[in-house]
């Protein structure tokens, strides 16, 4: 069985190193003429699916947009989640999981064990109960080719008064999680299959990702403000493992799919200037 860290690698060659969001707020839904109900949300999803999910490496579902409707949003989910691996794009659920390990377990198979229906390909989770208690979220995305994206540097400016706490050892939290996601993705090739969440927003901090040796998705991007040449100064050294993650900069073009993909050519043309450097 392939890792997870195997497939992104080969799915970012072929496709381009970008991850696009699915995130129907409310606003977009009005700007497509959609009305915000299951209905909106399922033809919201199937246009982005229909447009872009044969040729963007990673598309990555927000589940609080699906949440707000319920088990029928959720069942939208699910399905969005069948249609987009069925067109060959990788899915990373941005749910931002995390809790006490035995907790942790069950949220690892409901979207890491390839029998549950919102099975994906990854997800992102929360350390903020300890990086060690996402341990089951590890194991079984090991065994069964997933990926874990941990929550690092996040794009939003409340998150530095937690993230850039200094602990007793003088490193700052999130350097914790970083170098305890380094240790994980130790010696793996091409690339490990625990990624991290580090924003395009947040400028030169001065945190080392030089170990981390996974993937490191990036949001922030166009709506929130940052901008591809913003990847340099917050990565450095690093730009070959990021992945730019957009959603409203591209989910703004539609609901026209040639325009959802001209919008994806733009911003994917915008990234790869700056991560070939
Ligand atoms: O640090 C983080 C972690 C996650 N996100 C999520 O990414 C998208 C961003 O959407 P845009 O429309 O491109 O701003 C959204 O789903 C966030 O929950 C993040 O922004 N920052």
């Amino acid at each position: 069985m392939e890792s997870f860290g195997t497939r992104l690698h080969r799915a970012v060659t072929e496709r381009g190193p970008l991850c696009v969001g699915i995130d129907p707020h409310p606003g977009l839904l009005a700007r497509w003429g959609l009305p915000d109900d299951v209905d909106g949300l399922d033809r919201f999803a199937r246009t982005v699916v229909g447009a872009l999910a044969d040729r963007v490496a990673v598309v990555k579902p927000q589940s609080a947009f699906f949440e707000r409707f319920g088990a029928r949003g959720v069942g939208i989910l699910e399905s969005t989640i069948r249609q987009l691996r069925d067109c060959g794009a990788l899915v990373l659920l941005d749910v931002k999981r995390g809790d006490i390990g035995s907790t942790v377990a069950a949220y690892a198979s409901a979207y890491l064990d390839p029998s549950g229906p919102l099975h994906v390909d990854a997800i992102t989770a929360s350390p903020y109960l300890g990086v060690g208690s996402l341990a089951p979220m590890f194991e079984l995305a090991a065994t069964h080719g997933g990926g874990v994206f941990v929550l690092a540097l996040t794009s939003n400016p409340e998150g530095a008064a937690v993230q850039r706490a200094r602990t007793a050892d003088g490193r700052t939290v999130a350097q914790t999680v970083i170098d305890e996601i380094s240790q994980l993705n130790r010696g793996a090739e091409p690339i490990g299959s625990f990624g991290l969440v580090v924003g395009a927003t947040i400028g030169d901090t001065g945190h080392d990702l030089s170990k981390v040796n996974g993937p490191l998705l990036a949001p922030g991007l166009g709506a929130q403000g940052a901008t591809a040449a913003d990847l340099r100064t917050v990565f450095g050294s690093s730009l070959s493992s990021v992945l730019p993650s957009y959603s409203r900069e591209v989910l703004n073009a539609g609901p026209d799919e040639a325009a959802l993909r001209a919008a994806v050519d733009r911003v994917l043309a915008d990234c790869r200037d700056v991560l070939a450097d």
